[in-house]
């Protein structure tokens, strides 16, 4: 009993199950994050931790042969030539993959003045201005080193790089190990003003690979967007900042756009809330993508008025969906090391069913009859088994099942990625199981036997096959070990003797039959891209871009239940609660109240605010397309985790105890609300705006005689708005709230840095 306890305590809650937080803390104490004893003593000084091998003669084997077209011959003509130029271009490729990544990040440009923020990176002067302003600043210090690393010289001119495939000089990368920028005094400030950012929602630190998808799908604010593997979220984050950049205030919450992110595994799908917290345009399920529910629109609903009654289908389909699926990660080597240890493309294998199940009910969710529907397959693995196989198994079974001929292709995006380097896809590809290490040392003592059984007893024979498996393993090098020593080719599923391995190997991890040049003018597989680490010191990614064009039409009703539909379409559907989210409705006298104190104006969609609890403690706003969405989940299928943006909470801390002002308006949601506000706001300059922004609390006795000391003394205790034009374009709003003799604002630490970096503020 002791045990299990104990177990339970290890393991996380009664059930067995972690959460992230914990999982993360495991994951820490595992890689001897926290090794510090009660004496501050690093434990890890008087144990140092294994030194990781980064080698792996299998991994070698397999992709310098099933990669072989993919590596630079250099123009090359004799045999010996081109294997000699293809080994140099593999030992570059394997070279790179031991390195450490350098940090990458990206501007959000859905933050109000992100402009200022990329003028301020891509200035060749703001890492020394940064670091000599925050040389006394302890918030940007490092906590242990106080050395200096960089020489003067080497600080003077030193820059983030940009990258410029990447539109609207988003996409940063700071010059410097990680190493570095921890124990350098002074480029501390630099690290910890990444972190901040990226914290704050202003950043997003994110692999350039990892990038692509979403950089390929060319979204737009209308888009209905899902991203069937969504967790983290740094594709997800991308993608609600694209449909969001043209988007300001009133448009995002009458948008009809909308991005559902969607992860199986119920802890890291809550990772996804932090990241969709601030957007009233997404919301996060969970679900296995492989069986994602069909959802309807309902009869009427506007969502279902605007549907194509000559093409009519009720369901739910979207615009652009992202394929992120679950890999052996193998392309992520970089970042996960330990893999050097396990990696066996058993793993790839494996998951190759599950990949071709996700990626085949998310073609099927794109919308179809358009001429813009687009999904991205991606992973961040090497192997054709995950990749290539996958992709061609999908259309294969799509396109010979049609009726009206081939409705999904690949796109050739390669224009999309102008000066950034990837290499195609295959068109054919070998199946190669691994033997395993037991199999092997039978292997080799078999042989052994043959060889000389009578000389050698049991014991010696046993000695000598350890001896000879050392020196295997020892054989690091692909060119002196053998590649049939480690693997079996199978060329056809029928030819797999194995029962049990035949059960593994699918017969769709193999390539299509003919000529290349037949199976290219069918299938185009050769836009698909692989991105080699060595390219760009990168990890490496795979990605493919399909479309399903506008050949079919799938009718799921008759033309007399379309009719029927139609009449219907003055009926409002019955508002039922969602499995856990609830629309509040709009006579609620909470509801009602906030309307009146606020003085929203008659188009406030009061019908888009959503709350998960009865006591409707926090209200959060939803914008149009999900709440038609949400509508349209009327048999309350999805799993809904989370949604909207944060907008009004009830104030139940005692220090907003007698004003009249049940709902104060959150930071995060403000945005979706101001605009249409008549009461409580207030236009001000930018000379009172800083005031505010940068006092946590102001005397009311103490703000400068004119309009806004004026409208402050006949203002009534309780939550209110500043806004401040900072062009033709741009506002930025702060929640502050009016105490009896004094104002003070309710922005986190966060957001603060978020808005005070957006209008350059810090200097
Ligand atoms: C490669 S990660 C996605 C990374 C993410 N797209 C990003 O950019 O941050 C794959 C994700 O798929 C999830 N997953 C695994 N099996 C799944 C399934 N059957 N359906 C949906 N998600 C699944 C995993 O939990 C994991 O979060």
């Amino acid at each position: 009993m002791e045990k299990k306890k104990n177990f339970r305590r290890k393991r996380g809650n009664k059930h067995g199950k972690t959460n992230w937080a914990q999982r993360r803390k495991m994951a820490k104490n595992r890689q001897g994050g926290d090794s510090k004893d009660q004496t501050g003593v690093d434990m890890r000084d008087i144990y140092p931790q294994k030194e990781m091998v980064l080698d792996n003669v299998k991994f070698d084997l397999y992709y310098r042969r099933l990669l072989d077209p993919l590596f630079k011959s250099n123009g090359a003509t004799t045999p010996e030539e081109i294997v000699a130029n293809k080994d140099a271009d593999f030992e570059e490729f394997r070279a790179k993959l031991k390195e450490k990544l350098p940090i990458t990040f990206r501007v959000n440009p859905s933050c109000i003045g992100y402009e200022a923020v990329t003028d301020l990176l891509s200035s060749d002067t703001f890492i020394k201005d940064w670091a000599e302003k925050n040389k006394d600043n302890p918030d940007m210090q490092a906590k242990e080193s106080k050395e200096q690393v960089l020489t003067t010289e080497e600080m003077e001119n030193l820059k983030f790089k940009l990258f410029d495939f990447y539109p609207d000089k988003l996409l940063y990368e700071l010059p410097l190990a990680r190493e570095v920028l921890r124990k350098d005094r002074i480029l501390a400030s630099i690290h910890k003003f990444v972190q901040k950012s990226n914290d704050s929602g202003l950043l997003t630190r994110q692999e350039i690979v990892s990038m692509i998808p979403p950089l390929l799908l060319d979204v737009k604010p209308h888009h209905k967007i899902y991203d069937a593997c969504a967790a983290p979220g740094s594709k997800t984050a991308q993608l609600l900042e694209f449909g969001l950049k043209e988007l300001h205030g009133k448009n995002v919450t009458l948008n009809p756009g909308f991005v559902i992110a969607n992860d199986a595994d119920d802890s890291r799908a809550n990772m996804l809330a932090h990241q969709m917290s601030r957007f009233n345009y997404g919301c996060i399920v969970n679900h296995d993508a492989q069986n994602f529910p069909t959802l309807h629109y309902q009869a009427g609903t506007s969502a279902f008025k605007s549907l194509d009654i000559s093409n009519f289908d009720n369901r739910v389909y979207f615009d652009r969906i992202v394929c992120d699926v679950p890999c052996s990660s193998d392309a992520a080597i970089r970042k996960i090391p330990k893999k050097w240890e396990t990696w066996d493309p058993i793993d790839g294998a494996a998951l190759h069913p599950l990949q071709l199940k996700i990626l085949l009910r998310s073609l099927l969710m794109l919308k179809p009859g358009s001429e813009d529907s687009y999904l991205t397959y991606s992973t961040c693995s090497l192997n054709p088994i995950e990749n290539e196989a996958v992709v061609y198994a999908a259309l294969k079974k799509l396109n010979e099942h049609g009726e009206n001929g081939e409705e999904f292709e690949i796109v050739d995006c390669r224009d999309k990625l102008t000066s950034f380097k990837t290499r195609p896809g295959l068109c054919k590809w070998k199946v190669y199981d691994s033997i395993s290490r037991q199999s092997r040392r039978r292997a080799k003592k078999e042989a052994a036997k043959e060889e000389d059984t009578k000389k050698e007893g049991e014991n010696d024979e046993k000695d000598q096959s350890k001896e000879e498996e050392k020196k295997l393993e020892k054989a690091k090098e692909y060119k002196t070990a053998s590649f049939e020593e480690y693997f079996r080719e199978y060329t056809t599923h029928d030819g797999i003797q194995d029962e049990n391995r035949k059960k593994k190997f699918k017969p769709s991890f193999f390539p299509p039959e003919g000529t290349e040049e037949e199976i290219e003018a069918k299938y185009h597989l050769s836009r698909c891209i692989r991105v080699f680490p060595n390219d760009q010191d990168t990890s490496g990614f795979f990605i493919v871009l399909f479309r399903r064009k506008p050949l079919t039409r799938v009718q799921t009703e008759t033309a007399e239940e379309v009719k029927k539909a139609e009449d219907e379409n003055t009926v409002v559907p019955v508002q039922k609660p969602l499995t856990n989210m609830m629309r509040c409705d709009p006579k609620d006298p909470d509801i009602e109240f906030i309307q009146s104190y606020y003085g929203l104006t008659e188009d406030f969609p009061l019908d888009q605010i959503f709350t998960f609890s009865t006591s409707m403690n926090k209200l959060l706003m939803i914008n149009k397309g999900l709440s038609d969405l949400l509508y349209a989940d009327q048999d309350k299928s999805l799993n809904l985790i989370a949604g909207g943006a944060e907008t009004f909470i009830r104030n139940t801390s005692k220090k907003f105890s007698g004003t009249e002002c049940i709902y104060r308006i959150s930071q995060n949601g403000i945005y979706h609300v101001y605009p249409f506000m008549t009461k409580r706001i207030f236009y001000v300059n930018m000379e009172t705006f800083l005031l505010v922004l940068n006092n946590d609390r102001i005397q009311i006795e103490n703000i400068p005689e004119g309009d806004f000391k004026n409208e402050i003394d006949s203002l009534s205790c309780g939550c209110f708005v500043v806004v401040v034009k900072i062009d033709e374009n741009r506002e930025e709003a702060l929640t502050l709230h009016r105490h009896h003799a004094h104002i003070n604002i309710m922005v986190s630490e966060l957001n603060l840095h978020r808005i005070r970096t957006c209008l350059n503020k810090h200097f």
